[in-house]
């Protein structure tokens, strides 16, 4: 058989090789504090009471750990997991085909759920409210409408565009947790946890300098670090330091901020091209050849979080930091601006 053969199989998917570092449980996870202990004491209730756990949303830019939360409530819950996605579900039967498959307590995990179609979605609002399907059977003049009763479970959605979901489906989320970028010293506790896992043990320092250079995203620190180790492996002595870490990570193009090939496009254009802006955001897709979206949710965030770009109502501008991070000088009137 194929699958006996370990050599024809594909490479594992990131997903996969996601597992061995995925946190299980609420004590594992590090970071965003606040949504942790909200979590808590949730879950905590909802056992105690015996009953599902009210619909939650995670939302925030990609990689901060929506899924893999998803995952912890579920196993703190100690109910099953069910996932699928917005633009898998493609017809109103295939939500209920997997709402009428529940258990009691169950969590649904549905990712990227602002990209549910309108017809899926208007399933999905008495389901979340009274859990109760209505299903039209039949066609034409024939055709009736049956209420199926459902369990009681826990929709756990994930968007990176909260902006995107409708309001009506905003609403039926009694617990909405924003995820925050972590800190760099998370970040620093996630690396050196890792690659301790990963057999490269860090020091304090190298640990350090993959978590600076993470874009406060433990999926980046992840991928990172796998780099790191590789280095580690052929050309160091199986350990990370600083040294090690800083010529693999400048090797891979990811400077000190953590900034990208991708990243340092977009502000060179801003800074070559616009003098530093205003520039609307659709100027720069096209210029990039970067979807809309792409930019707002993967590239614009970490920007502005670390005050790169600055968003205006006539568009996109650099910040005084962009231009020092660039080593060109800005214009004149934006020191004054920023300065
Ligand atoms: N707090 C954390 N501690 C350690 N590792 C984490 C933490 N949060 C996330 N990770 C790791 O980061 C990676 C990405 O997490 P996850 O898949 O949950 O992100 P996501 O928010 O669902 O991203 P996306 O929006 O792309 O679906 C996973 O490998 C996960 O193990
Ligand atoms: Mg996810």
């Amino acid at each position: 058989m194929v699958e006996s053969d370990p050599t024809l199989r594909p490479d594992p998917l990131p997903e996969d090789t996601d597992r061995a570092l995925r946190p299980q449980g609420l004590d594992e996870f590090i970071g965003q504090a606040e949504a942790r202990a909200n979590l808590r004491i949730f879950v905590q209730s909802a056992r105690q009471r015996g009953e599902a756990m009210d619909h939650t949303l995670f939302h925030g830019p990609p990689g901060l750990g929506k899924t893999t939360l998803a995952q912890i409530m579920a196993r703190e819950l100690g109910v099953s997991f069910r996932m699928t996605s917005g633009p898998v579900l493609a017809k109103a039967g295939d939500l209920a085909a997997i709402l009428t498959n529940l258990e009691s307590r169950d969590v649904l995990f549905i990712d990227e759920i602002h990209r549910l179609n309108p017809a899926v979605e208007e399933v999905l609002y008495p389901a979340m409210e009274d859990f109760e399907l209505d299903l039209v059977i039949g066609e034409g003049p024939a055709a009736r409408t049956v209420r199926i009763e459902l369990q009681p479970f826990t929709l756990v959605g994930a968007t990176t565009r909260m902006g995107l979901l409708t309001t009506p489906l905003r609403d039926r989320f009694g617990i909405p947790t924003r995820l925050q970028f972590y800190t760099v010293d998370e970040l620093h506790e996630i690396v050196t946890r890792n690659a301790r896992k990963l057999g490269a043990p860090a020091d304090e320092a190298g640990a350090r300098e993959i978590a600076q250079r993470s874009r406060g995203t433990p999926r980046i620190a992840g991928r990172l670090l796998r780099r790191v180790v590789d280095f580690a492996v052929v050309e160091g002595d199986g350990h990370i330091t600083q040294a090690l870490a800083d010529g693999a990570l400048t090797r891979l193009g990811v400077d000190k901020l953590g900034l990208d090939g991708a990243d340092r496009r977009y502000l060179r254009l801003i800074a070559e091209n616009y003098a530093g802006g205003p520039v609307g955001i659709e100027t720069l897709s096209a210029a990039l050849s970067e979807s809309r979206d792409s930019l707002e949710e993967v590239i614009e965030p970490y920007l502005l979080q670390q005050g790169l770009i600055q968003r205006t109502p006539r568009g996109r501008m650099l910040a005084r930091k962009a231009w020092d991070h660039l080593g060109m000088p800005a214009p004149k009137g934006q020191n004054d601006l920023f300065g």
